[in-house]
């Protein structure tokens, strides 16, 4: 057993059984980027009272893996994905960035925020599907779920016939574990973990490429919540799409996500492979969100959570936005923003990338009783 530079305890092999295990049933993905999100900047309103929700993030979802994005209430995980999907609502502005979707087969990358209206139409649900936050509130309560599964293939494939879309209805029901024998039913008949698995079978209607979560299960209980992410896992590898999923519970994205990035105050701060990122988290909010949930298995973590709270995305720090809460910040932190950049100071690792000015400057790290206090 060895302690890395931020005090966190690794095994001599690198390995973290719980984790790892749970990682190693996954499929890997072919690693060919599906969805490349570059430089993307987001602000709520405008002039000086504008809400900088995204600054700048690039993030690459690759073929057929599960990309967990976590971080608190209110860091830009909503934000990132409706402003790559073109779906923010007002008073939502997209202020720089390009996001390039790769067509199936590799064509020539298109960019869906300089698309049509008409080209975003077809793109959506055929290409990326998303199920939001809540979903399940916004099936129509006076029709039946059939003929809104039925409905939205529709509109995407009307020259398909009645028959071939009721078939695939009853198919989608099944597939997300719901008796094709409701197909009948009202969404006040079923409880809200079938009401989101209704949403899940829309979502996947029409054999999207990237399905988009944004935080499917909160509104469930921890069982129900445990059997739809389990059979999101399921699909993901029988079907072969691509998943961003977003959830503020970090555990849960240990046992699900092939890669997980880490969002602050509308920044990426960390991404890395779950396991590696799990067993050896390097930026000090990451090691705060992994305190601050219990593990679903393994050794038990000690709870620690983080002090203090997010920053006002009006009146950002300067410097690192996580330097007023960071235990290490130390006087560079406060003055200059860090890079998202493979960590130099331990070395390159694979596929890891972090905003953190001890991991990118060995030079810079002073003893801690010179370190900045908050
Ligand atoms: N319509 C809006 N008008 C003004 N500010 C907004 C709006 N929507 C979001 N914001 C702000 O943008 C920031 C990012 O919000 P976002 O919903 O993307 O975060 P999140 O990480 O998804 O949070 P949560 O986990 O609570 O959903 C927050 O500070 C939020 O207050």
């Amino acid at each position: 057993m060895t302690i890395d530079t931020h005090g966190t305890a690794v095994d001599a092999a690198g390995s973290a059984p719980d984790a790892a295990a749970a990682s190693a049933v996954r499929t890997a993905g072919s690693g060919r980027p599906v969805l490349e999100i570059k430089n993307l900047s987001v602000d709520y309103g405008y002039g000086d009272d504008r809400v900088r929700a995204l600054r700048n993030v690039s993030l690459t979802l690759r073929e057929g893996e599960v990309l967990g994005l976590a971080g608190e209430s209110g860091c830009g995980k909503s934000t990132l994905v409706y402003g790559a999907t073109r779906l923010l609502p007002p008073p939502g502005l997209i202020s720089s960035g390009e996001v390039l979707y790769h067509p199936e087969g590799g064509g020539e990358p298109v960019d869906i925020l300089r698309q049509s209206e008409r080209e975003l139409r077809a793109g959506r649900w055929q290409d990326t599907a998303i199920v939001f936050q809540g979903a399940m509130n916004s099936l129509n309560p006076v029709h039946r779920i059939g003929r809104q599964i039925t409905d939205a293939i529709a509109a995407h494939r009307p020259r398909t016939s009645k028959a071939e879309r009721d078939a695939r209805a009853r198919e989608l029901l099944e597939m997300v574990g719901i008796d094709p024998g409701r197909i009948s039913a009202f969404p006040h008949q079923l409880s809200g973990g079938m009401r989101q698995r209704v949403m899940i079978a829309m979502a996947l209607a029409l054999e999207p490429r990237v399905l988009i979560m944004d935080e499917p299960t909160t509104a469930l209980d921890v069982v129900m919540q445990r059997q739809i992410v389990e059979q999101i896992v399921e699909l993901r590898e029988r079907l072969g799409f691509s998943v961003i999923f977003i959830t503020h519970d970090v555990s849960l994205l240990i046992e699900i996500a092939d890669r997980i990035a880490i969002m602050y105050a509308g920044d990426i701060v960390e991404q890395g492979p779950a396991a590696r990122l799990y067993r050896q988290p390097r930026h000090p909010y990451t090691k705060g969100l992994l305190s601050s949930f219990p593990p679903l298995r393994g050794p038990r973590r000690e709870m620690t959570g983080i002090p203090g709270s997010p920053p006002d995305l009006v009146n950002l720090p300067t410097g690192c936005p996580y330097h007023p809460r960071c235990p290490h910040a130390m006087p560079v932190c406060s003055e200059r923003l860090p890079s998202l950049i493979e960590p130099t100071a331990i070395g390159p690792e694979p596929d890891r990338l972090v905003a953190c000015w001890l991991d990118e400057d060995p030079a810079a790290t002073v003893p801690p009783e010179l370190a900045l206090r908050p």
